[in-house]
């Protein structure tokens, strides 16, 4: 019995075998060759799947998880409570399911306050308290995202194209450090006021990070965080248990 857990995500596919703790990440363009592969060589009995993606390119994917693997397929969907959680947003239907997923299992693990930052293509910030009631949160662009809004909006912002690996909070001396080291700490002050201003009310909250930027952004972070890449999934394995998925 071996569940094949899928995140699809805005720009790549992440997934995770079973008990396995290492996420995997997979580009869309070659999902289904890779899937097939997997098909083949691993004992899948049931898949779970978690999508930020529109109603039509989910639907795809969905029946190319059918396809490949021809087991039972389920999915994740927000709820009102969900493990001792309840849900900020009035229409829990809009709140995205990776948002949901990363809450859950950080105040499971948790059982307090806590700021989640989930640093992916869209950067978001969900905030819960110490009795589970999730207070809603913030989209922002991620890195790489608000980057490239503003080169796109923009006629001579150019940058000669360093990387976020070299950037810094000081202000830039050039182009480059100018618009990377300003996306970086957008990013950095928001995370930053936002847990200060929770720590004011819960004391005991705690700052987690997850997605593709957390290691990046954490470096840059002054107050303690805590690592956990593998939110989504443990809070996919949480739903499974408590039986709150849905047919895909
Ligand atoms: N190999 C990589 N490819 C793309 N982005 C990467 C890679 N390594 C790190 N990143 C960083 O990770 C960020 C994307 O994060 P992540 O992988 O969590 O998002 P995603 O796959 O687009 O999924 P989601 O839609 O869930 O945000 C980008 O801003 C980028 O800076
Ligand atoms: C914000 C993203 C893109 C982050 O992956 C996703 O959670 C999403 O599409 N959410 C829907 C909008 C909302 O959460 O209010
Ligand atoms: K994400």
């Amino acid at each position: 019995m071996t569940t094949l857990y899928l995140d699809f995500g805005n720009t790549r596919v992440k997934w995770r075998l079973g008990q396995k703790k290492d996420v995997v990440v997979q580009e869309y363009h070659e999902f289904e060759a890779w899937l097939q592969g997997l098909a083949g060589q691993s004992q899948i009995t049931s898949a779970v799947v978690a999508s930020v993606l529109g109603q039509a390119r989910q639907a795809v994917l969905t029946e190319v998880v059918q396809r490949c693997l021809a087991v039972p397929v389920k999915r994740c969907v927000v709820t009102g409570e969900a493990l001792g959680v309840r849900c900020a947003y009035a229409d829990v239907s809009r709140l995205g399911i990776d948002r949901w997923l990363a809450v859950v299992a950080a105040w499971s693990r948790e059982k307090s306050a806590c700021v989640v930052a989930d640093l992916g293509t869209a950067a978001t910030l969900d905030f819960v308290d110490s009795a589970g009631v999730h207070a809603g949160g913030f989209i922002v662009s991620g890195l790489e995202l608000s980057l490239r809004g503003l080169l796109s909006g923009t006629d001579n912002i150019k940058p000669s194209p360093s990387g976020f690996e070299m950037a810094s909070l000081k202000p830039g001396i050039n182009t480059a450090e100018a618009v990377y080291n300003g996306a970086l700490h957008a990013l950095v002050a928001l995370i930053e006021s936002s847990y200060q201003n929770l720590l004011k009310s819960s004391p005991e909250a705690k700052l987690i990070l997850a997605g593709g930027d957390a290691p990046l952004v954490g470096s840059h972070l002054s107050s303690t965080y805590e690592l956990a890449q593998g939110l989504v999934f443990d809070g996919m394995r949480l739903l499974e248990q408590a039986e709150l998925l849905v047919d895909a």
